[in-house]
């Protein structure tokens, strides 16, 4: 794929995504995941590259959406699906999924939704997915306490690029490498030459090192697990709620992220912990201990009748000796027993195993002197050894950490992939259980051709009317809608438009099928608009490759929908203008369009609109497209038009308590009366009842009309 050739995509872009491991297959998978991780390119940003490459890969124009109101239908229903995920990833990606015109693209979306229907949206599965996010790359790790050393400028530019975190320095000769370990707490040499070289710290001869870089910067895929530490854990859970296949072995990797610190030191480890602890407290363990010693000290000094004869005194005040001569004189045994008691103390208040608890042991002297005190040095020694046995640990179990996890690396990419496209499916899956949706069924197109040659058919706008009158007239009638394949443009049973501001068990069931150029008619808020509406939410899910809310539908594979929704009140001439300039496009290339209109004698007066209208249905079924009008003047229109264009109509059934009660699906050839007949209709009756009960009469007086008058006016309606 040649990435500038996808549309909105630019050099600066096509820069970006040479950066991933596998541009194409990341931009022909649609992953959107991976596309992000390119350097400043946003989810967003991602999805719409995935688009662009999708209708690359398929051919695709991408104007199946031909108008405002059809663009508007499809932003709808996919933030229907776009609310039924948990992950912002998820939502993104639905955006990938556009309604286009190619059937290789609408089979692909219609595989994976097949499976996606398969999938249980289980309440433990969506609580998982919260804590689900893409990968974050850890890029700014640096270690400052080691360094990589060479004499080779092209191994050193290797180094710099293999291992970013480390420093590279460049040595001449063993001298610098010695210089160097002043520096650094370990330095690993590149060169084989260094081999056998003996110095002073930790200087290690690794020409191998670039090859495993995990092993000499064990931080690197630390980090990356340690910052992504939650999202796998929730990755984890969701493959666990699902059932997923795995990617990867979850146990190690749960084993792997238990031993990991946060900060990306290695967590769980009781003698790395002890060591850790022992160092810290050092100061605070020698202290205390120094108070044990003379506490004990004071006391015994308290509590002991010190018998000196006067020689003794004078000899020790001639020598000027102190207290301390007098306490190893005649309290050695009790200075002997509070050091002991403060050596005991430092070690087991840090812990010390018998090692470092004969170093320990040696902060307190057995020179007797008041107050007792901890020797600096030994203390410091102990520091020393504390320390360099905790790096040592760290070190080694760092590296066994970095091992096992740098190899599950993949796999746990690949596993919070695999949760995040779950969360992609179960929208789609939770948007079709609760609409009720099923896989619509395209009527293959060279088929129809197919059919439609050998059957010969008159114009495909008589043969339409013919066609369509086959399709269920009623929810009622028991039948299905039975078009033959020449002659489908849609037919849809028991469809509930997701648009309707409405309950979604308050939606009537729709029947209603339209090959064709078709106008419909109904009754004032009979459902004419939410007809148009549910013709084209289904149209779109369908072409966007998804399960459609009904329980029926077949149609075939238009090359884009022309949806114009009521215009608000009469244009002016040059909005007027502009829209019939449309239609004269629209006349001009219809064969594979569904147009479907709203009302669009609002757009002038009555008369010029009813001939304007007959005049695009004509245009329209010349060109074979197929169509649904929705008109108050369909029977004027019909009159215009110099073909039998079908009408059909939402019928009310009556007035209910001064209701219309309205039969949802449109009756197929059928004008519907309007409002205004039914309610002179209602009237005749009544006082048609009146008059019967009055004896044949009816007066001024008693408030009822003469039943000649409604007649009359119902006639006009005939
Ligand atoms: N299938 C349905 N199930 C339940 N309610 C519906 C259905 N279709 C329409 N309605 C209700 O009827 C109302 C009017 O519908 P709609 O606007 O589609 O009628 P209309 O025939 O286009 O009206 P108008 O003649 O005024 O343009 C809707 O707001 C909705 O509440």
């Amino acid at each position: 794929m040649d990435l500038e050739s996808i549309p909105g995509v630019g050099e600066k872009t096509v820069r970006a995504l040479s950066e991933l491991d596998d541009p194409e297959r990341a931009l022909r998978a649609g992953d959107v995941a991976a596309i992000a991780t390119a350097p400043g390119i946003t989810q967003g940003r991602a999805a719409r590259i995935a688009r662009g490459a999708i209708r690359l890969e398929h051919d695709d124009p991408g104007d199946f959406l031909a108008t405002d109101r059809a663009r508007e239908v499809y932003r709808q229903v996919l933030s229907l699906l776009k609310e039924r995920t948990v992950t912002e990833y998820a939502a993104e990606r639905l955006e990938t999924v556009y309604p286009s015109s190619q059937r290789s693209r609408i089979v692909e979306v219609q595989e994976f939704a097949s499976e996606a229907l398969e999938r249980e949206p289980d309440p433990a599965i969506l609580e998982a997915l919260e804590g689900v996010e893409p990968l974050r790359e850890s890029g700014d790790v640096r270690v400052r306490e080691r360094c990589l050393a060479t004499t080779d400028a092209e191994r050193y530019s290797e180094a710099r690029q293999a291992v970013p975190e480390l420093s590279v320095e460049v040595v001449e000769d063993a001298q610098g490498l010695a210089e160097l370990a002043r520096g650094y707490a370990t330095v690993i040499a590149l060169d084989e030459s260094f081999a056998g070289v003996t110095l002073e710290g930790d200087v290690q001869v690794r020409p191998d090192a670039l090859e495993n870089p995990a092993e000499v910067v064990p931080e690197r895929p630390l980090s990356f697990f340690a910052q992504n530490r939650d999202r796998l854990q929730a990755a984890v859970e969701v493959h666990r709620a699902a059932g997923l296949e795995p990617s990867c072995d979850l146990e190690a990797l749960e084993d792997g992220l238990s031993r990991l610190a946060e900060d990306g030191t290695v967590a769980g480890d009781e003698e790395l912990d002890r060591l850790t602890t022992a160092v810290d407290d050092l100061d605070a363990a020698a202290s205390a201990a120094e108070s044990v010693a003379n506490d004990r000290l004071r006391e015994a000094i308290r509590e002991q009748d010190v018998t000196i004869e006067g020689s003794d005194l004078l000899s020790l005040v001639e020598r000027g000796a102190g207290v301390d001569s007098l306490l190893s004189r005649e309290l050695a045994d009790d200075y002997a027993a509070a050091v002991e008691a403060a050596r005991d103390h430092l070690v087991d208040a840090l812990d010390l195993d018998q090692g470092e608890a004969e170093i320990a042991r040696r902060a307190f002297s057995d020179e007797p002197t008041f107050p007792v005190e901890r020797d600096e040095d030994a203390v410091g020694r102990l520091r020393e050894e504390l320390t360099a046995v905790r790096e040592r640990r760290a070190g080694r179990l760092k590296r066994e950490l970095a091992a096992d996890l740098a190899d599950q690396r993949k796999g746990a990419r690949d596993l919070v992939r695999d949760a995040l496209e779950l969360d992609v499916e179960l929208a789609i899956s939770r948007f079709a259980r609760e609409y009720d949706c099923t896989m619509p069924e395209f009527v293959d197109s060279e088929a129809r051709e197919q059919t439609a040659e050998s059957s010969k058919t008159a114009s495909p706008s008589r043969g339409s009317s013919e066609a369509a009158s086959r399709l269920p007239s009623s929810r009622d009638d028991g039948e299905t809608a039975n078009m033959s394949d020449d002659a489908v443009g849609f037919a849809i049973e028991g469809g509930r438009s997701p648009l309707l501001d409405e309950p979604l068990e308050a939606i009537e069931p729709v029947d209603y099928g339209v090959a064709g150029v078709t106008l419909l008619s109904g009754v004032n808020s009979g459902g004419k608009t939410s007809t148009l509406d549910l013709v084209a939410s289904v149209v779109v899910l369908a072409h966007m490759g998804l399960p459609v809310p009904a329980e029926r539908v077949r149609l075939r594979r238009f090359d884009d929908l022309h949806y114009h929704a009521k215009s608000q009140g009469t244009l002016d001439a040059g909005a007027f203008e502009s829209t019939v300039r449309e239609f004269a496009d629209l006349a001009e290339g219809g064969e594979g369009s569904l147009v479907i209109v709203d009302e669009l004698e609002s757009i002038t007066e009555p008369g010029a609109s009813a001939k304007i209208i007959a005049g695009i249905l004509e245009a329209l079924s010349e060109n074979g497209a197929t169509a649904v009008f929705v008109s108050h003047m369909a029977d004027e229109i019909r009159e215009m038009a110099d073909f039998e264009v079908t009408v059909d109509g939402i019928e009310a059934v009556g007035l209910v308590d001064g209701e219309l009660e309205v039969n949802r699906s449109p009756v197929k050839d059928h004008l519907a009366r309007s409002t205004p007949e039914l309610i002179v209709e209602k009237l005749a009756t009544e006082s048609r009842e009146t008059a019967d009960t009055n004896g044949g009469t009816a007066t001024a007086t008693d408030g009822a009309t003469d039943p000649l008058f409604y007649d009359r006016l119902l006639e006009k309606f005939e």
